[in-house]
């Protein structure tokens, strides 16, 4: 339920419509860097469809209330919001139209329930009003698989048991449809409450920014699921407000495959028009030919091609390139954690990608995550080049995520603070190790410290009660250590300093 906030928006946002973008949100005034536009609780959380979760504690579940016998709630839950469970109490529904609302694919019956009841409370209707306001893409998605499988998981069970009719008389397919519609095109990901897992929220007015793979804003959703969203540089009045809907690391032909599936359109900002995605080459295969003068096949935007940037003769086939890119992701996959596995698989890709190719950076990223959790054990005894490894990869992301998210970025920042930390646990193993001197010591932890700082700087932005948030919070106090010890090393000292 959405709960009273306090923000800007109005003052800073202004709602305009165009015929590419539908309602979308500019600049009413100058906006700084980190400058926050919008604090808001979500009109409603639910599960991703295909997951039952309680509709009190959003906990993963198998059980259903015992009193209304439509929404799920866990063991350990006692009740759920006493007048949704009235409403569907008083249905009076049989055994057999319980069990079969209750069916395998329970997800999609829930949500559309959850956002019919919002109707029935004179506090909640404004709210289905305007969410009723929302796109819905409808005539898109018309007789596509997900209406079809919206048609079997939700409207026909609601149909055949009365309960739509009961809840709106002037209930139809199309109204179920585009209750769910409405989901899928405006939800945003919420953390679950196990770990690794999600689940989704609809906020009124975050619903409205558009989308860019450069986006200008940074969305963060705390533990109390209420969304935050700042700008990520300075905006000036009039331009556009945009956030990424999609993974700002995934490449340009996945990205909009994304978009065109999930939210119904074609993104053409200027990194998606870009061959070479802003130089970063994200998508780029190495020509044969020309690689010993550094030839690279990219895709071109207008025509679809793959062609050679030196010599424009040299092509690939774009099935060529998509089973060759399936290959490698399924490679990817079954390599699974195994570190050596990896390795070999990044040296083998090499040779027929970029280096800053997505699959390329994810496999930087998954050994880079290993090599973390190697140098955390110490009963591993890691050596220097294990460091000095992970460093590298992490220099290499640091530099594609410097273009892709240039400004205030999460994953710039804790890719920033890895790499930071990595230098100095290095630095401090081989001072006790005696193969560095306390100068050398001391000017590698200020370079930390000088980087830390700048990571800082960037996750401050985040919600306290978010993971980036608490990392921010720790690294406040592990900056103050680090001062510490570089006051330490630095203290005229000739026994200490040679
Ligand atoms: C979350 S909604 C944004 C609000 C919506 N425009 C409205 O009128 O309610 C997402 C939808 O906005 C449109 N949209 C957002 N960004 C876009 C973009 N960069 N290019 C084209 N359409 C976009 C698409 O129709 C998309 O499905």
């Amino acid at each position: 339920m959405a709960a009273a906030v306090t923000d800007d928006f109005a003052k800073k946002c202004e709602v305009k419509h165009n015929k590419t973008l539908g309602r979308f949100l500019v600049a009413q005034c100058n906006i700084r860097a980190g400058e926050t536009l919008l604090l808001e609780q979500p009109i409603v959380v639910l599960p991703h469809i295909g997951d039952r979760r309680c509709s009190k504690c959003f906990k993963l579940t198998t059980s259903f209330c015992k009193k209304c016998r439509l929404l799920a709630l866990c063991a350990e839950c006692a009740d759920h919001d006493e007048r949704d469970c009235q409403r569907l109490a008083e249905l009076k529904l049989s055994e057999e139209q319980v069990q079969q609302l209750q069916g395998e694919d329970h997800t999609a019956v829930q949500s559309a329930l959850k956002c019919l009841l919002l109707r029935e409370h004179a506090d909640t209707l404004p709210l289905y009003e305007e969410m009723s306001q929302m796109e819905t893409h409808l005539a898109v998605r018309r007789d596509t698989d997900i209406w079809k499988n919206y048609q079997e998981q939700a409207y026909a069970p609601l149909e055949k048991s009365g309960v739509l009719k009961q809840l709106q008389t002037e209930a139809n397919e199309d109204l179920v449809q585009g209750l769910l519609g409405i989901l899928d095109i405006n939800t945003f990901e919420i953390r679950a409450p196990e770990p690794g897992g999600s689940m989704r929220g609809l906020y009124r007015r975050a619903g409205l920014f558009a989308h860019s793979c450069m986006p200008n804003l940074v969305t963060a959703i705390d533990d109390e699921r209420r969304i935050k969203v700042y700008s990520n540089r300075f905006i000036a009045a009039g331009e556009i407000l945009y956030y990424c809907y999609t993974n700002v690391l995934l490449g340009t032909e996945e990205r909009r495959q994304i978009l065109k599936e999930g939210k119904c359109f074609d993104c053409n900002c200027p990194r998606c028009q870009d061959p070479t995605e802003l130089g970063t080459h994200m998508s780029s295969f190495i020509c044969s030919p020309c690689s010993c003068s550094g030839g690279y096949i990219v895709r071109q935007p207008k025509t679809g091609t793959w062609q050679c940037l030196l010599n424009p003769d040299h092509t690939l086939k774009p099935d060529f390139v998509s089973n060759m890119l399936e290959r490698a992701k399924e490679e990817i996959f079954h390599a699974k954690d195994d570190i050596y596995r990896l390795e070999l698989l990044l040296a083998k890709l090499s040779r027929l990608l970029h280096g800053n190719h997505y699959l390329m950076l994810d496999l930087k990223q998954n050994i880079a995550s290993i090599l973390r959790q190697i140098l955390q054990n110490m009963a591993h005894r890691p050596n220097r080049k294990v460091y000095e490894r992970k460093i590298r990869l992490c220099q290499e992301i640091l530099l594609v995520l410097k273009v892709l998210t240039p400004g205030i970025s999460r994953l710039n920042a804790i890719a920033l603070y890895e790499l930071a930390n990595t230098q100095a646990e290095l630095a401090r193993k081989l001072y006790s190790e005696q193969e560095k001197s306390a100068r050398d010591l001391w000017e590698e932890l200020e370079q930390t410290e000088v980087m830390t700082r700048e990571s800082l700087r960037m996750l401050l932005f985040e919600p306290i009660a978010t993971p980036e948030g608490q990392l921010a919070h720790s690294m406040l106090r592990e900056l103050k250590e680090l001062q510490n010890d570089i006051k330490l090393l630095k203290e005229p000292n000739d026994d200490v300093v040679n």
